[in-house]
C-alpha cells in the first residue's frame, strides 16, 4: 500500500488528488497540508475534496508527517514546491511534482534532488497529452521544417503562468525532433508591426478565459495544407488520476528523475 501525501489539499488539484486517491487500489491518502494561513487548517481533507469525511485532518506543515507518508504530490506553486522538495531530500521521501512555471534555477534544483529520491516531474499528467507528445515529434520529423509551427493554449481565469507548463513542453519536443533550441526559437505573442514570420520560429499564443480546464493545440502550417494536433481536457481527474499513478509506480525507485513517459512506458 502506497502512503500519499497532498500538499495544497485545498486547491483545484488538491481536492482531484483526493478525490482520486480514494478511487485508486493501492493507495491511501495520508497526510494533506494547505498554506499555514488557510481558514482550511485543520478540516477534514475529504470533506474539503466534497466526498465525505476521511480522517485526514489537514495540517500547517508537513513537519508532524515524516513517518507518515511514502510518496509526497505537490500542485501548489514554485516556490513552496522547492521547499516541499529540500524537507523530502532531507527525509528521504519520494515526490510526485506536478507545479508548473518554475524558471531554470528550479528545474535545476530538482534535478540535483533527484539524485538522492525518486522524483516523477511532468507538467501534464494525462495519458492523452502525454500521447500527443510522441504524435508531435513523429509530425515534426515527418512535416521538417517546410511548416510554421505555432502552439495555442487556453486555460481558466485563474492560471499564473503562461505558457502553460504543458505548451512549453510540446514546444522542446517539436524544437527537438527539428534539431532547434527552443531558447532560441520561441516567440511568445506578437503586437504591432512585427514583419513577416520568420520561418524557423516557434509561436506561442495564451488566452485565459472562464473555467476552461485545459486546451492545447500544435499547428504545423504549410502551404495548401496544415496540420493540426489538439488535447482538450475536459476534467481535472484526468491529470489527479495520471499523478497517483506516478505515485505509486515511484514506489520501487529509489533515485531518478522521471516523467510521465517513463510511468506509461512510453520511451
Ligand atoms: N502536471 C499537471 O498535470 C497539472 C499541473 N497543474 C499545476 O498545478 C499547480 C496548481 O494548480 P491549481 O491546483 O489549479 O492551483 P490552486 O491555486 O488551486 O492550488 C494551489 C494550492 O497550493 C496551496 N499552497 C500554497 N502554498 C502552500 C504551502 N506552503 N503548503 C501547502 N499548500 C500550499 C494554495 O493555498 C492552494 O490551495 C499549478 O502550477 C498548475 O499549473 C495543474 C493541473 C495539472
Ligand atoms: O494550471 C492548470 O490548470 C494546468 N496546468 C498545467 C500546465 O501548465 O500545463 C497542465 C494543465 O493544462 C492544467
Amino acid at each position: 500500500m502506497t502512503r500519499v501525501a497532498v500538499v495544497g489539499a485545498a486547491g483545484r488539484m488538491g481536492k482531484a488528488l483526493i478525490e482520486a486517491c480514494a478511487q485508486v487500489e493501492g493507495l491511501t491518502l495520508s497526510v494533506a497540508t494547505e498554506h499555514p494561513a488557510s481558514s482550511l487548517i485543520g478540516a477534514d481533507a475529504g470533506e474539503v475534496a466534497g466526498i465525505g469525511k476521511n480522517g485526514v485532518i489537514i495540517a500547517p506543515t508537513l513537519d508532524e508527517a515524516a513517518n507518515d507518508f511514502d510518496v509526497l504530490i505537490d500542485f501548489t506553486r514554485p516556490e513552496p514546491c522547492l521547499l516541499h522538495l529540500n524537507w523530502c531530500v532531507a527525509k528521504g521521501k519520494k515526490m510526485v511534482i506536478g507545479t508548473t512555471g518554475f524558471d531554470d534555477a528550479g528545474k535545476a534544483a530538482i534535478a540535483k534532488a533527484a539524485q538522492q529520491i525518486g522524483v516523477v516531474f511532468a507538467p501534464n499528467m494525462s495519458v492523452g497529452v502525454n500521447l500527443c507528445l510522441k504524435l508531435l515529434d513523429m509530425a515534426a520529423r515527418v512535416l521538417g521544417d517546410s511548416v510554421d509551427i505555432e502552439i495555442v493554449e487556453a486555460h481558466h481565469r485563474h492560471k499564473v503562468d503562461a505558457p502553460s507548463g504543458t505548451a512549453l513542453r510540446m514546444g522542446e519536443v517539436v524544437a527537438n525532433a527539428l534539431g532547434r533550441d527552443l531558447k532560441e526559437c520561441a516567440v511568445y505573442g506578437r503586437e504591432g508591426v512585427t514583419g513577416e514570420r520568420e520561418r524557423q520560429t516557434i509561436g506561442f499564443a495564451t488566452v485565459r478565459a472562464g473555467d476552461v480546464v485545459g486546451d492545447h493545440t500544435v499547428m504545423f502550417a504549410d502551404i495548401g495544407e496544415r496540420v493540426e494536433i489538439t488535447h482538450k481536457a475536459s476534467s481535472r481527474m484526468t491529470f489527479a488520476k495520471g499523478a497517483v499513478r506516478a505515485a505509486a509506480w515511484l514506489q520501487d525507485k529509489n533515485t531518478g528523475l522521471f516523467d510521465m513517459q517513463d510511468v506509461l512506458g512510453l520511451k
